[in-house]
C-alpha cells in the first residue's frame, strides 16, 4: 500500500494549473496567481519628488547647511516647476511635489525661518545632496516587470498593479470543485434520520474546506447507492469541475459502488487506498483535466485526507508550487500514548506558551468522532506500532 508522501507526489503529478483569464483587479482577485509578467508603463516615480514639505536648494549654497537664500517659486503636489533654481536661490515645495532643475537636495521647513523680502534662512547640518529626494524611477524603470508572474495577488500586489495602470490582468482562476456525498443512510440536516439513517456531514464540511483552500465549490447532493444514479450524477460532476469529490462508497462493502462506477466512465485510477489512518481506503484517479478523489465516507477521514490531499491539489492548480500541506515540529503539552497498525493522523490544538508554541493532543474516538475535531487546528502525524510519548516531546504536525 502506497505511503501518503508517495500518494501524494502521484497527485502533485496530475495538478497542473488551470488556463489563465483576464481578471479585473478587484478584491476579487485577492489570493488568485498572476499569470504572466506586468511590466511598468510608466517610471515611478514619473518624476524627482521631494518627500518633505520645504525647501528645494543647491547643497553648494549652504556651507555647512547654513545659508539665505531667495525663494523663487512655490511648487504644490500636482503642480510643475517653472524655474531653474540656480545660486543662492530656493524652491518652496510641498512633499510629492517635482523637485525643480539646479535642486539637489530639500530642506524640510522645521529646520528653516521665513525672513521678510521673499528669502529664507537655512540651517540643517544634516543637508547632503540628494536628501529628501526620491530620484526619478527608484522604485520602479518603465519597461521592467513591476509583478512577475507567479506572483499571489495581495493588497500589496493590487496596489502596485494599480501603479502601473493596470485595472485587469491575466490570472489563474479557482478551481471548480463538484461535491457529491454518497449512501443510502444519509439525509439532509433539515430532516430528522429515520431508522437506520444519519444526517450528512461531508457535504457542507467539504464544501466549506474547498472554499477555504481557494477551490470554487459546487455542492451536487447525495447520491444514492444505486449505479444507474450514481453514474448520472458522477457523470454531470466529471463534466462541469476541474475537481470532483465523492465522499463514502469507497471501501469494500456490497454498496461501495464509486470506483466501479468511475471505471464505467473512464476515469483512470491511479491509485486506491493509502497507509493511513484515518483514510485508508482514499482512491485518487483523473478523467482527462478533472481531478477525481473518492474520499471515505467517515467525516474524520474525508477532512483528513481532503487536507492532505486535496488542499495542495487545489493550490497547485490554483498555480501555487506543488507543495505538501504546511507543517511545524511542535512539543506536545501532554503525555500521549496509543498504538496504531498505520501511521496516524491524530487531531491537536496548537497553543501558546512562554517557551512558544505547543500542541495539544486532543481526546478522540475515531474517524466517525467529528466532534472531537471542533476545536483541532492540527494533526499530530505519529508513526505506526506503540506511540508512548512524554509531555515536551516533539512531534510533526500538519497545520490544519
Ligand atoms: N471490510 C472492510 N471494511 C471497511 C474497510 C476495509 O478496509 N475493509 N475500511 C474501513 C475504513 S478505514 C473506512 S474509513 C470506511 C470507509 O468507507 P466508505 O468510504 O465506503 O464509506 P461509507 O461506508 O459510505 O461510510 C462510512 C461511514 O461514514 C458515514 N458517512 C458516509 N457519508 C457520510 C456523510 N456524508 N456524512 C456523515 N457521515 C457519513 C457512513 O454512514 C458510515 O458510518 O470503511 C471501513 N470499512
Ligand atoms: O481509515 Mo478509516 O478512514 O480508519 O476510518
Amino acid at each position: 500500500m502506497l505511503d501518503v508522501a508517495a500518494a501524494l507526489d502521484i497527485v502533485l503529478r496530475f495538478a497542473r494549473p488551470l488556463k489563465p483569464e483576464m481578471t479585473p483587479l478587484t478584491p476579487a482577485a485577492l489570493g488568485r496567481v498572476l499569470a504572466k509578467d506586468v511590466r511598468a508603463d510608466l517610471d515611478s516615480p514619473p518624476f524627482a519628488k521631494s518627500m518633505m514639505d520645504g525647501y528645494a536648494v543647491r547643497t553648494a549654497d549652504l556651507p555647512s547647511g547654513a545659508g539665505e537664500l531667495v525663494v523663487v517659486e512655490e511648487i504644490a503636489a500636482g503642480a510643475v516647476p517653472t524655474k531653474t533654481v540656480g545660486a543662492g536661490q530656493a524652491t518652496a515645495l510641498y512633499t510629492g511635489a517635482p523637485v525643480p532643475a539646479g535642486a539637489d537636495a530639500v530642506v524640510m521647513k522645521e529646520r528653516t525661518e521665513v525672513l521678510g523680502g521673499g528669502r529664507v534662512r537655512v540651517a540643517d547640518p544634516a543637508i547632503t545632496s540628494g536628501k529628501n529626494i526620491v530620484p526619478r524611477a527608484q522604485e520602479i524603470r518603465a519597461g521592467n516587470v513591476a509583478v512577475p508572474s507567479g506572483t499571489v495577488l495581495s493588497p500589496m500586489a493590487l496596489g502596485l498593479l494599480a501603479g502601473v495602470g493596470r485595472v485587469d490582468a491575466l490570472t489563474i482562476p479557482p478551481a471548480r470543485v463538484g461535491v457529491l456525498a454518497t449512501g443510502n443512510e444519509l439525509v439532509e440536516a433539515p430532516t430528522v434520520p429515520g431508522p437506520g439513517q444519519i444526517r450528512n456531514s461531508n457535504g457542507p464540511m467539504l464544501t466549506a474546506q474547498a472554499s477555504r483552500a481557494g477551490g470554487q465549490p459546487r455542492y451536487l447532493g447525495i447520491g444514492r447507492d444505486d449505479e444507474t444514479a450514481l453514474r448520472a450524477v458522477i457523470r454531470e460532476g466529471l463534466d462541469t469541475t476541474d475537481v470532483l469529490l465523492l465522499a463514502g462508497g469507497v471501501s469494500a462493502g456490497k454498496f461501495d459502488l464509486v470506483p466501479d462506477v468511475l471505471r464505467g466512465l473512464g476515469v483512470e485510477t491511479h491509485f486506491h487506498h493509502v497507509r493511513m489512518k484515518p483514510g485508508k481506503p482514499l482512491l485518487f484517479g483523473t478523467r482527462g483535466n478533472t481531478l477525481v478523489f473518492g474520499l471515505p465516507g467517515n467525516p474524520v477521514s474525508a477532512l483528513v485526507c481532503f487536507e492532505l490531499f486535496v488542499r495542495p491539489a487545489l493550490l497547485a492548480l490554483a498555480g501555487r508550487p506543488p507543495a505538501p500541506p504546511p507543517s511545524l515540529r511542535l512539543p506536545l503539552t501532554a503525555p500521549l500514548a496509543t498504538t496504531n497498525d498505520r501511521p496516524t493522523y491524530h487531531p491537536g490544538k496548537r497553543v501558546e506558551s512562554p517557551d512558544g508554541q505547543r500542541v495539544q493532543p486532543l481526546s478522540w474516538f475515531g474517524s466517525a468522532d467529528l466532534r472531537a475535531l471542533l476545536t483541532a487546528d492540527a494533526l499530530l502525524a505519529l508513526p505506526a506500532g506503540e506511540v508512548k510519548y512524554a509531555a515536551g516531546h516533539v512531534v510533526d504536525v500538519v497545520v490544519l
